[in-house]
């Protein structure tokens, strides 16, 4: 019988926190326009640059950062149809426009944009059955429903969709093992159950799911080496410790992992070289790797110089409370 390698081994020691590499590796990337990953990303352009200054934020580095070109990229990136773009001619998708609503909330700055016409677009989005689309192509998928819920409830205007029949597309999403897919029959994956737990706690219906056999599974996902999968028989991924650890905050049961063996996983994936965290130690460090290591040992309360992030909407916690937000959580 083949012995299945789904784990790996991790050094036998790990370094600190090396913070001040972290923020210097975000702080340039994409300085060289011409870098090849730099180019390779441009169409998820304003998700990198939420992934990039969440992380810089959680270090406390947001000031290191160009606010007003920011804030003249998204401007140029809102489309006609109110929807906001990755990147400069590129067309508007749900995806990019909760993203440029999480930069401009962390900047403060969301007059930034024409908000009523981003309000109509995420509207436009809903389907007859409560569920979303993620730009005017029709593609259906759960992650686009809680890019919905989350752009609105940032906005203060969830009045504008109908919220049950988007709860209900979510519940018919959940699977017999008590996760969730992207779609009703689709298998459960834990960032898709990142997405379902959101929009239950932002919509204030967590009681709808059985916590328990929910975190189970969640829990499943820890291997030998701490690191967490995301789905049974895969590898680790230090991006999983977000999706994982988020959904286990929002739904009262963090304390059901082993903290120690992960926190050492996360702090193995980081690149002590160019500054960053890679999905698997090793690996090619990625701002979006940076930012779910860092959100991962945010949420673990380790004694590092974080600052909190809030699980269901993957923001800094200070930058809700600013909002008046207050995303249900079981306890
Ligand atoms: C498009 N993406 C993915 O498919 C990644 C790929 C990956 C990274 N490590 C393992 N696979 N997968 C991923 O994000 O899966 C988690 C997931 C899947 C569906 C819904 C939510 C989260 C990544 C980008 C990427 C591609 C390739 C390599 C590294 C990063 C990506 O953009 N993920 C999205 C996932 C996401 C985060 N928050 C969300 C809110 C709503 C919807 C989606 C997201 C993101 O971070 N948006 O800001
Ligand atoms: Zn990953």
């Amino acid at each position: 019988m083949p012995v299945l390698k789904h784990d790996i081994e991790l050094p036998a020691s790990v370094p600190e926190l090396l913070l001040e590499k972290h923020a210097n590796f975000l702080l340039s990337y994409g300085t060289d326009k011409d870098e090849y990953m730099y180019c390779m990303t441009e169409h998820m352009r304003m998700s990198g640059m939420y992934w990039g200054l969440t992380a810089l934020d959680l270090m406390g580095k947001l000031e290191q950062t160009n606010r007003n070109e920011v804030l003249e990229f998204i401007a140029q990136c809102q489309t006609e149809s109110g929807g906001i773009a990755a990147s400069l001619q590129h067309d508007p998708h749900i995806l990019y426009t909760l993203s440029a609503v999480q930069i401009l909330c962390i900047y403060n700055a969301l007059d930034t944009i024409d908000i009523e016409k981003v309000v109509k677009y995420v509207k436009e989005r809903q389907q007859p059955d409560g569920s979303f689309t993620g730009d005017i192509w029709g593609e259906v998928d759960m992650r686009f429903s809680f890019c919905a819920v989350a752009t609105l409830s940032l906005l203060n205007r969830l009045d504008v969709i109908d919220v049950d029949k988007a709860v209900e597309f979510v519940m018919k999403c959940m699977n017999f093992d008590g996760g969730f897919g992207s779609k009703p029959g689709a298998e459960s994956h834990a960032g898709m159950i990142y997405c379902s737990i959101g929009l239950l706690s932002i919509t204030g219906n967590l009681h709808l799911v059985d916590a328990d056999q929910l975190s189970w599974w969640l829990c499943e996902r820890q291997l030998p080496s701490g690191g967490l999968n995301g789905r049974p028989e895969k590898l680790p991924d230090v991006c999983y410790s977000w999706w994982v650890l988020s959904a286990l905050t929002i739904l009262g049961r963090l304390h059901w992992v082993n903290k120690e063996q992960l926190v050492k996983f996360v702090l193995a994936c980081q690149d002590t070289e160019s500054g960053g965290f890679s999905d698997r130690p090793g690996d090619i460090a990625d701002p979006f790797h940076t930012l779910f290591g860092l959100t991962a040992l945010s949420l673990l309360n380790t004694d590092y110089p974080l600052k909190k992030i809030n699980p269901t909407y993957c923001m800094p916690e200070y930058v809700i409370q600013r909002l008046h937000l207050k995303p249900a959580r079981l306890d």
